[in-house]
């Protein structure tokens, strides 16, 4: 007996698909994949549900083409998690899965395991072993369960035919085993925890079993992957699975180091640098409760888990947690939805909470634990702010900057340079003419970056070769202006030539290990200078570093976005936060050209959490996000007006219901014209959600129907973290 199979596939449109199947019901389960036919395409879908009717009938229906799983595929948990987030973002069920699945098992590859040989002891050897077989016996002797030739070879180099040799006398046995990640062999020793990170490791397990949210605010340096690593113990020993979320930065290694370091448990890590196959078995052996902690990007947030236990969402106010385009969903809030079906409880740790957990701490929702001293005994570090003259200085760099740079070296410390930048310089100029080099696709200028000998715009990713005379008058003196991490490299290398200046930047660490080299060159501790982005500023754990400089700090004092400040307090604070983590004391010089400006006062007196505070304040008075509850309609069109008019539409279809819901704008975003595409913005804003959701339920078919709605692009972007 056929039946309907409703099927969610990867396209634009906000629905689901009837096919027929061959297959008896009882063949079929929600969460199996499918090979459809689409059009003239072949698609991989996933089911939704087996029906015995469809609302189309049954010989307007296309056949499914091959059931890829024979068994469930999807969890029930993460199926009802997807759809939450479809219902949640208004976002097309079938780009949710898109989104919630590692690329190998999207394109319907097996979800079988993989295997590889283990090696086990299988009885005492009749003849004396050589030093290497020796040394495999021995520690074949603590794993009783055998250990992959894999992990013996990271271990031992070279040891196949150590093996083939123990394996022809009995000694050892081979078996196929699925493949777990590389056991760390050398567990470093505990630390002693602190009264402060006992109390809040005694609170999250208090909660066991419930849900529960937390804000672990430790300031900089204060040991919260130690009270992360300590929780998760407790966890993986009672069989429970951990998900730890962290940013889309470099940081991976040496947090899943410090974690594997630390426990004996599987550990897989799902981010970009893991290969497309190691992703997929990760995710499968976190399904099949064989991954004991979960470590991973954004998307992790996804993978399913067959007893789970806790979540973990460190850096939580990195703003990496949210998709800027396609399913603009936040992976902080899906963790915190998803922690709360699952009844388990959720830790969010940063030293820089965003306003929105601040917010949800004041409203008691979530419980509060606080790191209030650095680890180990390390001190904060001494700060202070540098009035800079962009002119009267070198290359950016005050001669007080420089002096102290000059004094740390002296003593084999190491030092950091923040800018905010990349490339050379942000502005070429003509002399002559006054001509500047602007991006024809955007309403931005183009960065010389002279490593490349190019202009690049940071935007649209336009690329020109560097001009060498002024294309508006030909004059041939053309100058660059600002700094960028390029120029401080270059000055400082001119300063201090027998000095290594590593420069660590989106350029440079484009190459596999790039990255990871340079923190081993760090961590070795010689005298050296690092400079470099965002990258650099963010949860590194650099024990040499005693100065830290921050240069042309002041950009985002002048920004239009509402959001500026408190990223600004933010990125100063963990930049701050990566001198004087060892046993040297640090000191923080901060360059800028508004030493006056309040924010300064208030963050360098007061503090983070003050300044914050302040911020918290002023955004519930002028009713900006995390008060109230936020959508932004997004459109853009090649032809200018265009996205205005297509949300003036969208405007007037919302305001055809009498809502609660306030609308305001559209408005043209704050860069309008981008990657040749101009944008606008139309925002929504409700005291309660329910009644923005419902609002947006009921016009966004009508809007996608819009004429203009097909000759640009347009979005919804729920709780917005980009507003203008
Ligand atoms: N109880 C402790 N005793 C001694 N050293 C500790 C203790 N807890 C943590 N440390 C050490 O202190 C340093 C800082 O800890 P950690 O990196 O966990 O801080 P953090 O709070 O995550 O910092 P950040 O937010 O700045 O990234 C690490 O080198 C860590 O090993
Ligand atoms: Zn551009």
């Amino acid at each position: 007996m056929s039946c309907i199979v409703e099927i969610a596939l990867a396209c634009p449109l906000r629905q689901t698909f009837d096919y027929l199947s061959d297959e008896p019901v009882e063949h079929w389960q929600p969460g199996m994949r499918a090979v459809i036919p689409f059009g003239s395409r072949q698609l991989i879908g996933i089911v939704i549900a087996i029906k015995p009717v469809s609302e189309i009938s049954t010989d307007k229906l296309k056949k499914i083409e091959q059931q890829i799983d024979k068994q469930s595929f999807l969890p029930v948990e993460i199926m009802q998690l997807v759809q939450w987030v479809s219902r949640y973002y208004h976002h097309p069920i079938g780009e949710c899965f898109q989104a919630a699945l590692p690329k190998k098992l999207r394109l319907g590859d097996s979800d079988e395991m993989q295997t590889e040989t283990y090696w086990a002891l299988q009885q005492i050897p009749v003849n004396k072993p050589g030093k290497k077989q020796q040394q495999i016996l021995d520690l074949l002797e603590d794993y009783p369960e055998g250990l992959s030739e894999k992990a013996l070879r990271v271990q031992f180099g070279n040891v196949k035919s150590s093996l083939t040799t123990l394996a022809q006398q009995n000694v050892i046995t081979a078996r196929e085993h699925v493949a777990l990640p590389v056991p760390c062999l050398e567990l470093q020793q505990t630390v002693s925890l602190n009264n402060e990170q006992k109390q809040s490791i005694e609170k999250v397990l208090a909660e066991k079993g419930q849900f529960s949210s937390f804000l672990l605010h430790g300031i900089t340096g204060s040991g919260k992957t130690e009270v992360y690593i300590e929780i998760c113990r407790e966890f993986v020993e009672n069989q429970q699975q951990v998900l730890v979320l962290i940013p889309e930065i470099g940081l991976t290694t040496q947090f899943v180091e410090r974690f594997r370091h630390s426990l004996a448990a599987n550990i897989v890590v799902i981010n970009s640098s893991v290969s497309d196959a190691d992703r997929k078995q990760a995710w499968l052996l976190a399904r099949s409760g064989k991954a004991d902690i979960i470590i991973g990007t954004r998307s992790a947030v996804f993978t399913p888990m067959l007893n789970p236990g806790l979540m973990i969402i460190d850096e939580e106010h990195d703003s990496s947690y949210k998709q800027q385009d396609g399913l603009r969903y936040h992976a902080r809030n899906v963790a915190l939805m998803r922690a709360k079906t699952l009844n388990i409880p959720i830790v969010l740790g940063s030293a820089t909470p965003s306003l929105e957990t601040l917010y949800q701490v004041k409203l008691k929702r979530y419980q509060l634990l606080k790191l209030t001293k650095r680890a180990g005994g390390a001190t904060l570090p001494n700060v202070k702010l540098i009035a800079a003259n962009k002119t009267a200085d070198n290359n950016g760099l005050s001669s007080v900057l420089i002096n102290s740079i000059k004094k740390h070296l002296q003593q084999n410390h190491q030092v950091l340079l923040f800018i905010n930048r990349r490339g050379f310089a942000p502005v070429l100029m003509c002399h002559e003419c006054n001509w500047q080099a602007n991006c024809r696709s955007c309403d931005a200028k183009m960065v010389v970056h002279q490593h490349q000998n190019r202009l690049f715009c940071h935007h649209c990713g336009l690329i020109q070769t560097l001009p060498k005379k002024c294309p508006e008058c030909g004059h041939s003196e053309l100058k660059s202006y600002g700094v960028g991490t390029e120029k401080i490299e270059q000055a400082l290398t001119a300063i201090f030539n027998d000095i290594p200046v590593l420069r660590i930047d989106r350029d440079s660490t484009q190459r596999v290990n790039a990255f990871t080299n340079m923190v081993k060159q760090i961590n070795q501790g010689q005298a050296a200078i690092l400079v470099g982005t965002q990258m650099l500023a963010k949860g590194h754990d650099f024990h040499d570093v005693t100065l830290v400089g921050v240069v042309d700090a002041d950009q985002a004092l002048f920004s239009a976005d509402f959001r500026a400040t408190e990223g600004l307090a933010q990125l100063i604070t963990q930049v701050t936060g990566r001198a004087g983590r060892g046993k040297k004391s640090g000191e923080v010089l901060i360059q800028s050209e508004q030493p006056e400006h309040p924010f300064w006062k208030n963050l360098l007196q007061d503090g983070y959490e003050a300044i914050a505070e302040n911020l918290l304040k002023e955004r519930i008075q002028m009713e900006l996000p995390p008060h109230g509850f936020w959508a932004v309609w997004r459109a853009e069109a090649q032809e200018a007006d265009l996205a205005m008019q297509l949300l003036q539409q969208v405007a007037e279809l919302l305001q055809q219901t009498a809502s609660p819901v306030m609308i305001l704008g559209p408005v043209p975003a704050l860069m309008e014209k981008r990657a040749g595409r101009y944008r606008a913005q139309l925002l929504m804003r409700s005291a309660d959600r329910a009644s923005l959701h419902q609002l947006i339920d009921q016009h966004i078919e009508a809007v996608s129907k819009l004429k203009l709605a097909r000759k640009g692009r347009w979005s919804i972007d729920i709780d917005p973290t980009e507003l203008i």
